[in-house]
């Protein structure tokens, strides 16, 4: 591969999510779309109108017919499918989790590392520019120093989600996996490392072995603490990608799900909604407020990721924007919740739960 040619790439897992990376990709201009992979047959019909090939098994695709992967099926599958594409000397971006427990992320993380292969895990919503913005505002201590946050992510999946995946009613397949771990990760790019979890975990909506909602406590080692609300039982304007817009499955309420307060002023995110005193001075609780939104491009971000993906297969970036050690961060912190909540105890955490652009 020349250094513009096309990446030729294979999306492996075509469900909810593989269907909306193989469509990028088809779109994307530093992509040609090459393969997909998943067992069912009715995805022939999908690779037809992509203008690829299909296959029911990774191993029925040659390894030069691709120079990339992602990695879009069930968690348990992700070290396998990744360690297959290792093998091949594929880039592999892999969904989030960046696999189904610490120990299988751990091999999937350090073989590639070992192999000095790219590695990027699908936490998509660090793309936003409203992230950054976030950062920046964090980081400048604008608003004086970072006290506390509290986020909702309160959804209602409907009973066809759960009857198109089996895998999601069982212990890897519930929010805390499937989404805390993005407000998780995004913590810990906003936050810094964390030093104390505590966390209740209920599955009284639908009675599954899984949990459907989640009340969690974090403590950062700067001293901010969090609050997160976590359900996927409940109907709300309330979620990061209802105030995003950023997933065509979740209808866009405009709503920011996440407040985060500072000394000297409060904003909402991703909205990026400021409070600050009416007059411009430090403020207090007997003095007016003003908002003012902080506007930022609107972007599709795994159209983005794909962008940064094909940057670092050209080495035009030297590192991934998350990198298989930042997944599995993310995951170390639902490990902590799970902990947390199962033995009712705090669960204090060890100083490796940080990322790089951290405050
Ligand atoms: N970043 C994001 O926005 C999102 C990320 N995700 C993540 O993506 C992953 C997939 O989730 P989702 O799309 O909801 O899952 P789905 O169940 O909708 O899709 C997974 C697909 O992979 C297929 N599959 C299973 N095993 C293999 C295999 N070994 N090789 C090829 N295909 C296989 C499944 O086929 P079959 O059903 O026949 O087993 C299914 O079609 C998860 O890790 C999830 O956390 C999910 C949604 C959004
Ligand atoms: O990763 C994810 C898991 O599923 C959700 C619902 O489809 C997504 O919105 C989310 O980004």
């Amino acid at each position: 591969m020349s250094r513009n040619d096309p990446i030729r790439l294979v999306v492996i897992g075509a469900g909810l999510v593989g269907q909306r990376h193989a469509r990028h990709a088809f779109s994307h201009q530093d992509f040609d779309l090459a393969w997909i992979v998943d067992p069912n047959e009715a995805r022939q019909e999908m690779a037809q109108q992509l203008e690829c090939r299909w296959a029911a098994s990774l191993e029925d695709v040659p390894a030069g017919d691709c120079d990339a992967a992602i990695i879009a099926t069930p968690n348990a599958d992700h070290l396998p499918s990744g360690l297959t594409c290792l093998a091949r000397n594929w880039a592999t971006l892999v969904e989030k989790p960046v696999a189904e427990t610490i120990a299988s992320g751990e091999k999937l993380v350090s073989a590639f590392e070992v192999a000095g292969l790219p590695l990027l895990v699908g936490h998509h919503r660090r793309y936003h520019p409203s992230f950054d913005k976030a950062n920046e505002m964090i980081s400048s201590a604008a608003l004086g120093p970072l006290i506390s946050a509290s986020l909702i992510w309160a959804v209602r999946k409907p009973d066809s989600y759960f009857k198109a995946g089996a895998w999601r009613r069982d212990s890897d397949g519930g929010p805390l996996l499937i989404n805390f771990i993005h407000e998780a990760d995004l913590m810990l790019g906003l936050f810094g490392p964390v030093d104390e979890v505590q966390a209740m975990v209920s599955s009284h909506a639908r009675g599954s072995t899984v949990e459907d909602s989640a009340a969690i406590l974090v403590r950062f080692a700067s001293g901010v603490i969090a609050t997160v609300m976590l359900t996927d039982a409940a109907l709300s304007p309330w979620s990061f990608e209802g105030a995003s817009g950023e997933n065509p499955t979740i209808a866009e309420t405009g709503i920011s799900s996440w407040r985060i307060g500072c000394t000297a002023g409060s904003f909402e995110f991703p909205g990026l909604r400021v409070w600050t005193d009416a007059q411009g001075d430090e403020g207090d609780w007997s003095r007016p407020l003003k908002d003012e939104t902080i506007e930022t491009a609107k972007v599709d971000p795994l159209h983005e990721q794909l962008t940064h993906f094909a940057q670092l297969i050209r080495g035009q970036v030297d590192k991934p924007k998350i990198s298989g050690r930042d997944g599995l961060e993310a995951l170390r912190l639902v490990e902590a919740v799970r902990t947390a909540a199962r033995t009712g105890q705090p669960y204090f955490v060890d100083q490796t739960l940080s990322t790089s652009n951290a405050v």
